[in-house]
């Protein structure tokens, strides 16, 4: 089954559109999580347990697997939310020439690599550098479009001789390039207005919309133009994970109750 319909399954199920980042930054996990062998593995798993109800999404983002624990946390990880029934998003932010391209896209395989749902990928290196991952018809591929960082629109907002900014041709190349229905975009929250722009340029992709939370971004326009059809995600890692990073053992509910808040504020807008 196509990404976004398995998406679209699990936003209905739920009623929400959040995806729960799941970054955990080895020094802000709980002291009582320390001695555990895998501690990121024993924080996800406890941070997945108080937010399945509400999350359409998990997005791992691969910078804080990259070591030989963290690939089998990640492992785990991917395994436990797919038991709860809940696709996973790899932010891995990958792309390169071809060859190299097709071994960064094993890691979508369910036997030898992370068997996730889909991945974000970079649209710099260009259509063959993303060919691995788009021929993979039941993996969603996120292209970065317009990022939520502060330098995003250092090269992303250069305008092109047409006059149009370089983040809207690659959301029109996105367009192209979804030959199999599994195409994304990533445009942040922290950028409404190009949101709406991105939105107008591509009426049927769906967008992964970071940037809320942590980063301040705008949650309402998040879910106005993020949405395709009623499918799309808002993301948020830190203002989930870590909401109760000073109350011990407590840390899981809170996340769960942010995750909670996250959804019904965004459902407000849907
Ligand atoms: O691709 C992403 O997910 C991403 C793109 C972007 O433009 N901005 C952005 O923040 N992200 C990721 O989304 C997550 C945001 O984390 P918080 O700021 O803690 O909510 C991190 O994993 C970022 O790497």
């Amino acid at each position: 089954m196509n990404f976004f319909d398995r998406l679209a399954d699990r936003i209905a199920t739920v009623d929400s559109v959040v995806s729960v980042g799941l970054d955990p930054d080895p020094a802000r996990i709980p002291d009582h999580l320390a001695d555990h062998d895998l501690p990121r593995w024993a924080f996800n798993r406890r941070i997945i347990d108080a937010t399945h109800e509400h999350a359409a999404a998990y997005k791992p983002n691969a910078a804080f697997y990259e070591d030989p624990d963290g690939w089998t946390a990640l492992r785990e990880t991917v395994a436990y939310a797919h038991g709860k029934d809940v696709p996973v998003l790899l932010d891995a932010k990958r792309a390169d020439i071809g060859n190299t391209a097709r071994q960064y896209a094993d890691l979508l395989d369910d036997d030898d690599g992370m068997g996730v749902d889909a991945i974000t990928v970079n649209p710099y290196l260009g259509r063959d550098s993303l060919e691995p991952f788009l021929s993979r018809a039941d993996k969603g591929v996120i292209v970065l479009c317009r990022t939520s960082n502060p330098g995003g629109a250092d090269l992303q907002g250069l305008e092109l001789e047409t006059g149009e900014p370089l983040y809207e041709r690659v959301a029109a190349m996105a367009d192209l390039w979804n030959g199999n229905d599994n195409v994304g975009l990533v445009v942040g929250a922290t950028a409404p207005e190009e949101l709406e722009e991105v939105r107008e340029i591509v009426p049927d992709i769906p967008f992964l919309v970071p940037g809320v939370g942590a980063q301040g971004g705008d949650a309402e326009a998040a879910v106005e133009y993020g949405l395709a059809d009623g499918v799309g995600l808002v993301n948020s890692s830190r203002g989930i994970i870590f909401a109760g990073e000073n109350q011990g053992e407590g840390f899981a509910d809170a996340a769960g109750q942010a995750a909670k808040r996250l959804k019904k504020r965004l459902n407000r807008y849907r």
